[in-house]
């Protein structure tokens, strides 16, 4: 696992661009599972920072979050994950997966800010290589992908229940979401943008990134962000329920209207990459930026006392 993890890395950050596999439709995946074998009911595997469960009958997998405390996305969680998804997807019993979280109330905070704070260009550039890979991977997947947000989930957690094909939430007004930067003083970039707009429309969108708003479950539901909320001790047996009406369909057609909807939004990302990561770097850079970002880190500590 260490091996992988390291060599995943590696792949990230030197060659620039880690080759997305199995992007294009895959043809009936399930289908091609020999008949007549038996299935191991479960198989899992777990690393520091994320748990994965197995379920071969079904051919859903549950990707639980485990980073306390509160589930954000560093490097090391990024390249977990990164390596999660590359694992189930070149998977051929697996055709969904479930995406929630171990932690209590939070689904993830987001991106880690300390990875934004006061560290060198080499390491932002790794960072932001490392986010955009995980979306590349999440957005593009072939399984269908389900997020139950069981816990509060801004910015870059918001992005990770947006690139899901459907999101469950927990229906708790504590709990909130949505793509808060702007409140941070930094900016979504194009990408997470797009991927907000494809969701909940324009007018939405706009109104909501240009104010950072986050909102509670109830609110989140209306403005479209979130598909259902349900009780939190019903999400399991929702998310099975869903997952098996999505798993119902075959493969193929799925797979390629979900390729056609999301491609050009994905392709623009690919073709300014380094643009990307230029305009990242510069940005978080900015002595302006780092004291936003030091200024709010330490409101959230204050919060506390
Ligand atoms: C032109 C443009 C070009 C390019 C783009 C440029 C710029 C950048 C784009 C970057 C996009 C950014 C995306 C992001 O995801 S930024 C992160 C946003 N996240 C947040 O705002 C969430 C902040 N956290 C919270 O609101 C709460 O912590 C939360 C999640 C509701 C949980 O609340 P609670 O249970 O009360 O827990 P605490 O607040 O006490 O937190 C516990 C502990 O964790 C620390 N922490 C929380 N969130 C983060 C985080 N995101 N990163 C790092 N650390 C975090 C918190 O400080 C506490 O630490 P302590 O040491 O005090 O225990």
């Amino acid at each position: 696992m260490a091996a992988a993890a390291a060599t995943l890395a590696r792949r990230i950050t030197r060659s620039g661009v880690l080759p997305l596999c199995r992007r294009l439709p895959v043809w009936g995946r399930a289908a091609r599972r020999p008949p007549g074998l038996p299935l191991a009911p479960c198989r899992a595997f777990s690393n520091k920072k994320i748990q994965v469960d197995m379920n071969e009958s079904s051919g859903v997998a549950t990707m639980k979050f485990k980073s306390p405390p509160v589930n954000s996305l560093n490097l090391d969680f990024l390249t977990e994950f990164c390596i999660s998804l590359e694992k189930l997807e070149n998977d051929r019993a697996c055709r969904g997966i479930i995406i929630t979280s171990a932690i209590p109330k939070i689904f993830s905070s987001g991106l880690d800010i300390t990875e934004m704070c006061g560290k060198s260009t080499e390491h932002y550039t790794e960072f932001w290589r490392a986010v955009q890979e995980m979306w590349l991977r999440l957005y593009s997947s072939n399984m269908v992908t389900l997020a139950v947000v069981n816990g509060s989930s801004p910015a870059g957690g918001c992005l990770i229940a947006l690139s899901c094909d459907y999101r469950i939430m927990a229906d708790n007004p504590k709990y909130t979401i949505g793509l808060n930067e702007a409140q941070l003083g930094i900016v979504a970039p194009f990408w997470f943008k797009d991927t907000f707009v494809n969701v909940v429309g324009q007018r939405v969108a706009e109104r909501s990134l240009q104010l950072g708003s986050l909102y509670p479950a109830p609110e989140a539901l209306k403005f479209g962000i979130v598909d259902e909320l349900v009780p939190e001790e019903k999400l399991q047996e929702k998310a099975t329920a869903v997952m098996a009406q999505w798993l119902a369909l075959p493969d193929h057609a799925r797979q390629i209207t979900k390729s056609m909807m999301r491609k050009a939004v994905l392709d623009l990302l690919v073709a300014h990459r380094e643009e990307d990561i230029k305009n990242f770097t510069s940005f978080v850079s900015k002595e302006s930026i780092q004291k936003s970002l030091r200024m709010y880190m330490e409101m959230l500590k204050k919060k506390k006392s």
